[in-house]
């Protein structure tokens, strides 16, 4: 098997835009998508203080923010959708239904997100939280993992719900039966990699590539400090970040509550 050593951020074909956004603070991607012809896009793990960022980009590009979705309710940093509902109007919050969180959409295993002549296929994949899904951007080959698939590693289990039998279940049945080629988009890296493919992570993901009872032994033994804005975050992200905004980041973003 081929091994890529470098990934497009940043690829814009006849057929799709792809831009991969980086936070340095919270190590979160964010994945802006569009359809070319139409110029709709979605957003995808926004972070809110960088929803300045990706709405001016959204402008300069020229496009149709149709979405702001979030692959789960995260507990390490604001999401960016509420903040971008209102810089960009018209945007529609997407999540889970099972995420247990406020949107304008809340999605089932099976929905189908469609944006011009785009669609993402929503994939329920928990055990990171409750509520974790993956898109399947099946034209491009590409899926956004969120935080249930990172690269050679996988979201921790330990809180909202977490589980690492089904995370495990999550990743085998409804990831790695993608096809191998398939480019695998996480919602973090905390190493400085932006992308892997199924295949790779098949073959080299330290945990998962163990069997169940191994990976499970792996996810008790992590041991992790608890995300520092874990207490400010989920209350937020509960509403889509727009409301319960610590006064800290209201100021820096020159906002009113
Ligand atoms: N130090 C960070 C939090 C790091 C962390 O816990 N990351 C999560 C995803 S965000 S909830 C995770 O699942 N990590 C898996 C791993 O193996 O590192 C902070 O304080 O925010």
């Amino acid at each position: 098997m081929t091994l890529c050593t470098s990934w497009l951020t940043r690829a814009v074909t006849p057929s799709s835009v792809y831009l991969q956004l980086f936070d340095r603070e919270s190590c979160t991607y964010t994945y802006l998508l569009a359809d070319p012809c139409s110029k709709e896009a979605v957003l995808i793990d926004p972070v809110i203080e960088l929803s300045d960022r990706d709405a001016t980009l959204v402008k300069d590009l020229g496009l149709k923010l149709v979405y702001v979705i979030n692959t789960h309710m995260h507990a390490d940093h604001i999401t960016g959708t509420g903040r971008l509902k209102r810089l960009v109007p018209g945007c529609k919050s997407v999540i889970s239904a099972t995420s247990g969180a406020e949107a304008d959409v809340k999605l089932a295993d099976g929905d189908k997100v469609k944006f011009g002549a785009l669609e993402l296929e929503v994939r329920a994949t928990p055990g990171h939280t409750e509520g974790c899904v993956t898109y399947v951007l099946h034209s491009q080959r590409m899926c956004f993992t969120g935080d249930a698939l990172l690269i050679r590693g996988c979201g921790r289990t330990d809180f909202q719900g977490g589980s690492s039998d089904t995370l495990y279940d999550s990743v085998h049945g409804r990831i790695f039966s993608l096809p191998e080629d398939y480019t695998v988009y996480p919602a973090h890296d905390y190493k400085g990699q932006t992308a892997s493919t199924v295949g790779e992570e098949k073959r080299y993901n330290p945990r998962l590539t163990r069997n169940k009872e191994e990976f499970n032994a792996i996810m008790a033994g992590l041991n992790l400090a608890y995300p520092k804005k874990i207490d400010v975050a989920l209350p937020a992200n509960k509403v889509c970040g727009l409301h319960n905004i610590p006064e800290e980041v209201a100021a820096m973003l020159g906002d009113a509550k």
